[in-house]
């Protein structure tokens, strides 16, 4: 089996965001993910991983205005003053975690426009440096444009493309098993092809992004695959949980798999 990360942005939300690392790993899990970790000093969350022996697997840059409905300011032209400095944040945030990626949300914008286009491009190039002074990877995430209507980045074709075409050996594709299957579906094939160039994998049932094995895709296959194809990452547990999140871990702890749709 991969090694799971527990996504603290959307599991164990029955406690606290500081007091999720403590129930993660009573859980079971050794490494965490989330959003972000910005409301927060880098030292609480540092205290909490050493506290609870846990790997952070993966965070994201600050998105801008989240709240307000931003969704990163990548392909915003007007914003590169702000994402050279929110580089500069979350290189603090991984000095005191020790991560080994980062996300760069892209933020709401169209292919169509060259100045998005041109802007994404750059913000990629500036944070890809940045980060390889640290020796961490900047990973892209495709993400539906259902969940995510008017996002640049729904397209992994395209993603994929702009990974090969920069030649940046640290930046990596986000595979979001939930994010493909509504976009392109053809999972298993889609991530052997794409084995090489990613940095992540996460996970979620589909359509409803509850526990995995609770949805139309076949997760105990898929995890198999990502074994048999040497991915030896983090598979991030991006879900929603149906109910209490200790309740829905029978995926993570082994149990067979459930049957339809949860009532
Ligand atoms: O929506 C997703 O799948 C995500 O991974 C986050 O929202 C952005 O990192
Ligand atoms: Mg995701």
């Amino acid at each position: 089996m991969p090694r799971f990360a527990a996504n603290l942005s959307m599991m164990f939300t029955e406690v606290a965001f500081l007091d999720r690392f403590e129930a993660a790993a009573a859980a079971g899990f050794d490494a965490v993910e989330f959003l972000f970790p910005y409301e927060h000093p880098p030292e609480a969350i540092a205290e909490r991983l050493k506290a609870h022996g846990l790997t952070q697997a993966l965070f994201n840059l600050p998105p801008g205005d989240f709240a307000a409905g931003e969704r990163g300011i990548a392909c915003l032209p007007d914003r590169a003053g702000e994402l050279r400095d929110g580089a500069e944040t979350a290189l603090a945030y991984a000095r005191a975690t020790g991560v080994m990626r980062l996300h760069m949300m892209a933020g709401l914008g169209s292919r169509q426009d060259a100045a998005a286009v041109d802007a994404y491009r750059d913000a990629v190039v500036f944070a890809a440096g940045r980060l390889a002074d640290a020796g961490i990877d900047l990973v892209l995430e495709p993400i539906n444009g259902r969940d995510m209507p008017g996002y640049f980045l729904d397209d992994f074709d395209w993603t994929a493309a702009l990974i090969a075409e920069l030649g940046l050996p640290n930046v990596k594709l986000q595979f979001d098993i939930y994010h493909r299957q509504i976009m392109r579906g053809d999972v298993a094939t889609a991530m052997a092809a794409l084995m090489p160039i990613i940095g992540h994998v996460q996970v979620a049932s589909v359509p409803l992004r509850h526990e995995p094995m609770t949805g139309e895709l076949n997760d105990s296959f898929l995890f198999a695959e990502l074994d048999r194809l040497g991915y030896a990452g983090f598979v991030g547990c991006e879900y929603r949980p149906a109910g209490a999140t200790t309740d829905g871990l029978g995926w993570f702890h082994g149990a067979p798999p459930a049957r339809g749709r949860a009532a």
